[in-house]
């Protein structure tokens, strides 16, 4: 029954975004990665506090990059930055090669923009916030019928679009503003928490809406404090700390620019009370989690240096009955990012 609806929603959204990339012209993403966001040195205060400094960043067209980091780190700070919402202190924020503060509307017209407090016309009922949405978007006067429709059905409103927002559940509410942002077909989506207060049906439709419009060639930034959930979409992760770039990164694999490093699990066919201390003497390897038994680490190393470290540990008389690759998920990488920035103090602070 769930599969049946699971899978009749994403028959409608593939259907529905097929029409709205008719409609808008939005092209698969296809040849060399190219730049959709670059920031330089962008330094933004609030009276009396500095919220983002020294931010670096290029961030690749076509990409999904989960914005992680705890309460107050700057992702909407920063969010608000890259929409010209907000006039940074020093450094510069271009999309599409278009600077944003210079050239704010044209930046507007290929952006979409779901703001973590978004304000609904509550006596508009939702065919017209997207009608206003649309036209405020400047999409001409023809297409906005179908695009209306075809936003309401990529977020499941079809139904309700002569209804009032003051007579909608919050999260019907946090669909039509999700629809209001993407009604337009912008080339880049900016979504502050935009699964808050979704059930985890409307989640899950999310989920694939987002993975359909990056594959045509959207770039999407989304934050999120439910990392499982940015897991099943996202492409890159960019995780704040006190306004600053702990790390950058695509999650497809484990390794970084520097080193290839990706995380292992090594399980014994018998205890052994050593396990520890020989992973601890190898120099390329940090244990995340360990026992008699099994052990968790990072191993930074080619297949041939892996090979060799399995070659001695069974040396060092180890019973080693499964030694296997981890696909490092978003929330070890973010906590593991956070955990090197409070042993060593460090930060990257740009990111390419
Ligand atoms: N209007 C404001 N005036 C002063 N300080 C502010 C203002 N808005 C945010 N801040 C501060 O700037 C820092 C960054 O805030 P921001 O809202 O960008 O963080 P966030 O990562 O989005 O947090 P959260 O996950 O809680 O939404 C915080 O320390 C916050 O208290």
């Amino acid at each position: 029954m769930i599969h049946a609806v699971a899978g009749r929603n994403l028959v409608r959204i593939t259907l529905s975004v097929a029409l709205l990339l008719a409609t808008y012209r939005l092209r698969p993403f296809t040849g060399r990665p190219t730049l959709m966001i670059k920031i330089s040195g962008l330094t933004f205060d609030y009276p009396g506090h500095r919220a983002l400094h020294q931010v670096s960043l290029q961030v690749e067209a076509g990409s999904v990059t989960a914005l992680v980091g705890s309460n107050g780190a700057g992702k909407t700070t920063l969010m608000r930055c890259i929409a010209g919402l907000e006039t940074p202190l020093a450094g510069s924020i271009s999309v599409a090669g278009m600077d944003v503060l210079e050239r704010p509307r044209e930046v507007h017209r290929i952006m979409g923009y779901l703001s973590d407090f978004y304000g609904l016309y509550q006596s508009l009922t939702v065919a017209q916030c997207f009608e206003y949405a649309a036209a405020a978007q400047g999409l001409p006067a023809p297409a906005i019928p179908q695009a209306i429709q075809i936003t309401a059905q990529q977020l499941g409103l079809s139904e309700r679009l002569q209804q009032t927002c003051d007579k909608l559940s919050r999260g019907l509410r946090q669909r039509v503003a999700i629809g209001q942002a993407i009604i337009h077909g912008p080339k880049i989506l900016l979504l502050d928490e935009p699964a808050s207060g979704l059930d985890p049906e409307a989640r899950a439709s999310l989920a694939g809406l987002f993975r359909l419009l990056q594959a045509q060639g959207m770039t999407l930034l989304v934050s999120s404090h439910i990392l499982a959930e940015l897991d099943e979409y996202s492409t890159h992760m960019l995780a704040l700390r006190d306004g600053k770039v702990l790390e950058y990164r695509a999650l497809d694999h484990g390794s970084t620019a520097l080193a290839p490093r990706k995380s292992l699990r090594i399980v014994l066919a018998q205890a052994n009370p050593g396990l520890h201390a020989q992973l601890a003497a190898e120099p390329a390897l940090q244990v995340s989690a360990s026992d008699e038994r099994s052990a968790d680490f990072m191993f930074s190393g080619d297949e041939h240096a892996q090979a060799a470290l399995l070659a001695r540990l069974i040396a060092a008389g180890l019973q080693i009955s499964s030694f296997a690759d981890q696909k490092e998920n978003l929330q070890q990488s973010y906590l593991r990012s956070v955990a090197s920035y409070e042993q060593n103090g460090q930060h990257s602070g740009s990111a390419t």
